[in-house]
């Protein structure tokens, strides 16, 4: 089974665990984009009453495409369930997101459900975070200063670039700065530190918000829960 295939199964039984009558977070990304499509199918095929809560105008586009309705976090009192893509998660449930420079209304959308669900295939999970570059969402002004003091710090930053090398904005007009750490000792002290930094509107640790993994492997997806 290759990556996307995997990521299509785990999609895809995510899709199953969704209720009718609840409002459902729905993340961002490729595996993410199979649990919208299945889910739209569910909702034409049985009729399933849900509301979306989207992370981004890529998953907004795609879940009214499948017939999803929609509405904003401001709108809702809480959300039941989130169903979000990784891009890596440690041992102890800790996780890098923001791959898809939607860190910050995925943390929001995150941040106001009552469960959230991590579908990621078995190349996420690692013993430890870092491996992959931390996105650091920073407003546009002074952009460069933070840059320069991220250098100072020893994190090897480089700002998102688009294909035509142009600095990449997120939906909400922000730059990405990725960070690459290779190994990240103390993700509670570094996300502190990170938040504190003025300019920073918010970074793709995502600590303590997850208690179920599905993780997509050749023998079928896994449900792995938190103790
Ligand atoms: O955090 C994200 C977007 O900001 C995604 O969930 C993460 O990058 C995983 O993406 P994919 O499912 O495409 O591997």
């Amino acid at each position: 089974m290759n990556q996307n295939q995997l990521k299509q199964q785990v999609g895809q039984k995510a899709a199953e665990l969704v209720e009718d009558q609840t409002i459902v977070g729905l993340g961002t990304g490729s595996t993410v984009r199979y649990l919208v499509e299945a889910l739209g199918k569910r909702v034409a095929e049985e009729k399933l009453n849900i509301t979306g809560v989207v992370t981004s105008n890529a998953t907004a586009d795609l879940a009214q495409k499948c017939g999803i309705k929609l509405k904003s976090v401001d709108e809702v009192e809480q959300i039941d369930m989130t169903i979000d893509g990784a891009d890596e998660i440690s041992a102890d449930f800790q996780g890098i997101k923001g791959g898809g420079a939607a860190l910050l209304f995925e943390k929001i959308v995150a941040t106001n459900s009552k469960k959230n669900v991590w579908i990621v295939d078995q190349s996420k999970l690692k013993k430890q975070l870092g491996a992959f570059p931390l996105p650091v969402e920073v407003i546009p002004y002074g952009s460069q200063k933070i840059f320069e003091r991220f250098q100072q710090a020893g994190y090897q930053p480089t700002f998102r670039l688009t294909a035509d090398q142009q600095k990449k904005k997120t939906d909400s007009g922000n730059f990405i700065i990725d960070l690459h750490l290779q190994q990240i000792e103390n993700p509670q002290a570094l996300a502190t530190k990170l938040i504190q930094q003025v300019g920073v509107v918010e970074h793709g640790l995502f600590l303590n918000l997850v208690n179920t993994v599905i993780v997509g492997t050749p023998t079928g997806p896994q449900v792995i829960t938190a103790r």
